[in-house]
């Protein structure tokens, strides 16, 4: 086993392209304007297109207008998209596009009985809810509150960094790790040595998952 990670919010192509050597397995770009990770479309090509093969570029959106996703698939060769606010399962799918629903879990969240609406998803994605933010917080929730079982894929995130990586794949054993402000040097800046400490704490955290399972 090997828990995937996703680093997100990139705005220089240096910093992806160096996450991409460390082995990251997708970057995400985040097109939500009010946040200070937010890409436009010239940029988000030009990142992109620096990227080696086989690393997978997640677009993010929070409630955003349809024609506007459109237009950015028209243009930046995205391979999944991230919905990160109140989208309604059909909003989510009719793109045809492989698709990650967030879900920022507060103690009453039924994750059950959500994960029944986004049959199709291709993950769920678990982050920490503020009522003051739709992400990128770095506030971690309860991971007492992930179901034991689900029928999707799930992408661990919210305040996670090198320190809780390890421990995070111990206790829940996700999907994949989703971490934003945990490897910045400030926001919408990622930090080389946030990052490969990041990389170097997951695989400590499979060693031990797997080891447990010989
Ligand atoms: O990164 C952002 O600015 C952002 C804005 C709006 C919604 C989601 C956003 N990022 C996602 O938030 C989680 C947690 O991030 P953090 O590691 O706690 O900073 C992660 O899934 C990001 O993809």
């Amino acid at each position: 086993m090997r828990t995937r990670v996703k680093f997100c919010g990139f705005t220089r192509v240096e910093e992806a392209v160096y996450a991409a050597h460390l082995g990251v397995d997708a970057i995400g770009l985040v097109f939500y304007p009010p946040s200070p990770r937010h890409v436009g479309i010239d940029r988000a090509i030009e990142i992109v297109h620096a990227l080696p093969a086989f690393v997978s570029v997640v677009a993010l959106f929070v409630d955003e207008q349809e024609a506007l996703i459109r237009k950015i698939l028209e243009q930046v060769p995205i391979d999944c998209l991230q919905f990160h606010g109140d989208e309604a399962p059909e909003a989510c799918r009719i793109y045809g596009k492989r698709y990650i629903k967030a879900v920022r879990v507060q103690e009453n969240t039924e994750i059950s009985k959500i994960v029944d609406g986004y049959r199709d998803a291709d993950a769920l994605l678990l982050d920490a809810y503020d009522p003051s933010a739709k992400g990128g917080t770095g506030n971690r929730f309860d991971w007492g509150l992930i179901p034991k079982s689900c029928s999707l894929p799930i992408i661990l995130a919210g305040g996670l960094d090198s320190t809780n990586a390890k421990r995070a794949i111990e206790e829940t054993q996700p999907y994949a790790l989703d971490v934003s402000s945990g490897v910045e040097a400030g926001k919408g800046l990622k930090d080389k040595d946030k990052m490969a400490a990041f990389i170097a704490a997951v695989h400590q955290g499979d060693r031990t998952i797997n080891d447990r399972k010989i």
